[in-house]
């Protein structure tokens, strides 16, 4: 089934054009990544579908409803969004953050249920949050501000996943863990769409690729079948070789030097 599914849509920010014709459908329980230069419109693309930016021209259905049908609290409860540089309030703790993630799911007096207590407990367990639970939030290092963002969307519970970079601020062994903790996000049917700047990342993980050229989709399909020497040449204006990762095949990408 199809969880979100995007017809022609065209952006632009004060009448310059971002966005061109952009369509595509996410199926059910999948990992897709958007990749594209920078500048090539990723981030406005998931602003609109988080419904952060206002629909322009075309369309985007959320589990076959029109986008702008949903109230904000009832969209939080279809989907969570984790922009690029997301603001932390002065003051609060880890746990706190988390449990903001269950604010789209509580009634009108705020009770607190055993089920938001079970998500957050969930949410704190898979991003390994426990030693860090009592920190206040704007005092972690990058990588640890990720990881509790992230516990706070999935505390979120929500089918469909927008992560806007969530790896950028991490160490090689980090972004490991994280994207492992992703893929597991998708094996309880959950599909999870996320902007990455990391070609070998996103085709070991992805189940499938965006690629975003000048706001238009360059390329999409099985993220190994789409990162291609052509395409990666043209996209980022460079001359790269792609070699084979040892353990499952998966692209590594190697750019040559530019020798004068
Ligand atoms: N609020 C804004 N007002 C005007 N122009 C904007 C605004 N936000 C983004 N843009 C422009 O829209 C284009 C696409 O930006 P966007 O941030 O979507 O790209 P991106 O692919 O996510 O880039 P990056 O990889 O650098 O994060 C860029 O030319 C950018 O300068």
């Amino acid at each position: 089934m199809t969880v979100l599914q995007v017809r022609n849509l065209q952006f632009g920010y004060h009448q310059k054009p971002v966005l061109h014709d952009v369509s595509f459908s996410l199926p059910r329980g999948k990992l897709i990544g958007i990749v594209g230069p920078n500048g090539s419109g990723k981030s406005t693309l998931l602003k609109l579908l988080a419904g952060q930016l206002p629909l322009q021209q075309g369309e985007v259905d959320i589990q076959g409803q029109a986008l702008a049908s949903f109230s904000t609290k009832a969209l939080a409860r279809q989907l969570a969004f984790l922009p690029q540089r997301p603001v932390m309030a002065e003051g609060i703790r880890v746990e706190q953050l988390v449990q903001y993630g269950r604010h789209p799911h509580q009634g009108w007096f705020n009770q607190w249920s055993a089920e938001d207590a079970r998500q957050v407990a969930r949410a704190r367990d898979i991003m390994q949050l426990e030693p860090l639970w009592q920190r206040i939030a704007s005092s972690l290092s990058g990588g640890q501000a990720q990881r509790a963002w992230l516990g706070m969307i999935l505390a979120q519970n929500t089918d469909l996943i927008l992560l806007d970079e969530p790896t950028s601020a991490l160490d090689i062994g980090l972004q490991t863990e994280v994207m492992e903790s992703i893929r597991h996000i998708t094996t309880e049917n959950r599909t999870v769409l996320i902007v990455i700047h990391d070609l070998g990342m996103a085709a070991r993980y992805c189940d499938e690729l965006i690629a975003l050229d000048e706001g238009r989709v360059a390329a999409m399909g099985p993220a190994r079948e789409v990162i291609t020497k052509a395409l990666v040449d043209r996209l980022y204006n460079t001359n790269v070789d792609i070699l084979a990762a040892p353990d499952d095949g998966a692209p590594v990408i190697v750019p040559r030097r530019r020798t004068s």
